[in-house]
């Protein structure tokens, strides 16, 4: 059976009828699809089940999301692009409590929501982030009524949202009549460009400008970390990753990610390029040691499957030192080589380290597939005065008490024949990650 709708003049008993043909909306808990009325009432069609004549891209929407959204240009042919998902109907009582978007692929960045003129009261979309200066942090929210903006428009109109998906959201509780939406998810149409010819769209205020001249200022003043540092700053924004690659597809998705970071992260990045500060995407890894308190910081070119390791490795930095690139951000309690480590400041403090964001795995709008958002740094390297662009200096080790010294020379001897045993181990570990 089909019927036919038109939803700028649609009746309260024609938009019933369609409520009545949608299925319980779902949606995504540890890992599964599940239907729970208490965290998300609503109806939704899937696309195979019904034919819209409106195109989102056709509309010229897509151009618009791109440039409000602040997302970064490559070259000319640098697309985004749409994929329908959806149709739900909100009728009276509907809600769609906190959630992330389920990212389907690490191209996938957001998501767009388009409000049919259907009278609705409530039903409106807060969207929250934790905005953090300084020390403080604070939530903020935006409010999307579309309910509003479409009782205050005099033409027949559509409401949309455009949103990046790793940002919480929620579908405050419809009062009365129905609010009909087609979701899309938006991707981008590329895996990789060349992030030389960056720019950002210029039609949202993105503080590039001041951020360059405040940035320029502080290299060029010789006060301002004269021995240089490494710079960690945690991204502002999630993003997708699959966990499940080899390490060297996971330093090639790390890499490729530079080219497509959202907004003000994609501004950091591209001003740190112009100003020749060396930079590079990295995953943050808080290893404990067996006993549970001494813990080191260490920063890893790829996504590092630690339950692989976590039982068997001790200590586990040496591993991601060895596969996955890691490099130490923190020295070690029990490392008596006398190996400097990196001068590291964080522009952004600390984020919650680099562990899969289980929360959101929790709560998604579709059970998860093997891609989930992840916590990602940028690591800015600044270089001592005179060569900005250089490597920083390490910190030099720290001093040896006299009776550490006779004790470090014996541990150092265990450490060459642990060493020797290591490489004979070696193989079996690699083979252990390629499993
Ligand atoms: O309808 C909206 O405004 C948002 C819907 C949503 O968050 C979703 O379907 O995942
Ligand atoms: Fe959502």
């Amino acid at each position: 059976m089909s019927s036919r709708l038109n939803l700028s003049t649609a009746t309260d008993a024609q938009l019933q009828h369609l409520a009545t043909a949608c299925e319980p909306a779902t949606f995504g808990r540890d890992q599964k699809d599940v239907h729970d009325e208490t965290y998300r009432k609503a109806g939704k069609l899937d696309k195979t089940d019904f034919l819209l004549a409106f195109d989102a891209e056709d509309a010229g929407l897509i151009d618009t999301v791109r440039e409000e959204l602040a997302m970064p240009r490559y070259k000319k042919d640098d697309a985004i692009r749409a994929e329908m998902y959806k149709l739900n109907v909100y009728g009276p009582g509907s809600f769609f409590k906190p959630h992330v978007d389920t990212p389907r692929s690490e191209l996938q960045f957001g998501s767009l929501v388009i409000v049919f003129p259907t009278a609705h009261e409530g039903g409106a979309l807060a969207i929250r982030q934790e905005e953090v200066t300084g020390d403080k942090s604070e939530i903020k929210e935006w409010i999307f009524d579309s309910s509003a903006l479409l009782a205050n428009s005099t033409e027949s109109s559509l409401a949309y949202v455009a949103f990046f998906s790793d940002v919480e959201h929620e579908v405050l509780p419809v009062t009365s009549g129905y609010r009909v939406t087609i979701t899309y998810n938006l991707y981008w149409a590329a895996e990789e460009s060349s992030p030389r010819t960056l720019s950002v769209p210029k039609s949202v205020p993105t503080n590039e400008e001041t951020f360059r001249t405040s940035l320029r200022a502080l290299l060029d003043d010789p006060t301002f970390l004269p021995q240089g540092a490494v710079l960690l700053y945690g991204l502002h924004y999630k993003y997708p990753l699959d966990a499940h690659k080899l390490p060297e597809a996971g330093r090639k998705a790390l890499t490729d990610l530079t080219s497509r970071l959202k907004a003000c992260d994609a501004v950091v990045y591209k001003v740190a390029q112009e100003l020749g500060l060396p930079a590079r995407l990295g995953v943050l890894y808080q290893t404990t040691g067996i006993w549970g308190y001494e813990t080191t910081l260490v920063l890893c070119d790829s996504i590092a499957p630690l339950q692989r390791h976590q039982q068997i490795d001790d200590p586990l930095w040496k591993t991601l030192e060895r596969f996955y690139g890691g490099e130490l951000m923190t020295r070690p309690r029990f490392m008596y080589e006398e190996r400097p480590i990196p001068n590291v400041k964080w522009i952004t403090p600390a984020p919650g380290y680099a562990q899969q964001e289980t929360q959101y795995m929790a709560y998604g709008n579709e059970a998860t597939l093997k891609t989930t958002y992840w916590q990602v740094c940028l690591r800015l390297s600044i270089g001592p005065v005179g060569d900005r662009s250089g490597k920083p200096r390490d910190l030099p080790p720290p001093e040896k008490k006299p009776w550490q010294k006779k004790r470090r020379e014996e541990e150092e001897e265990e450490e060459d024949e642990e060493e020797e045993e290591e490489d004979e181990e070696e193989e079996e570990v690699v083979a252990d990650v390629n499993a």
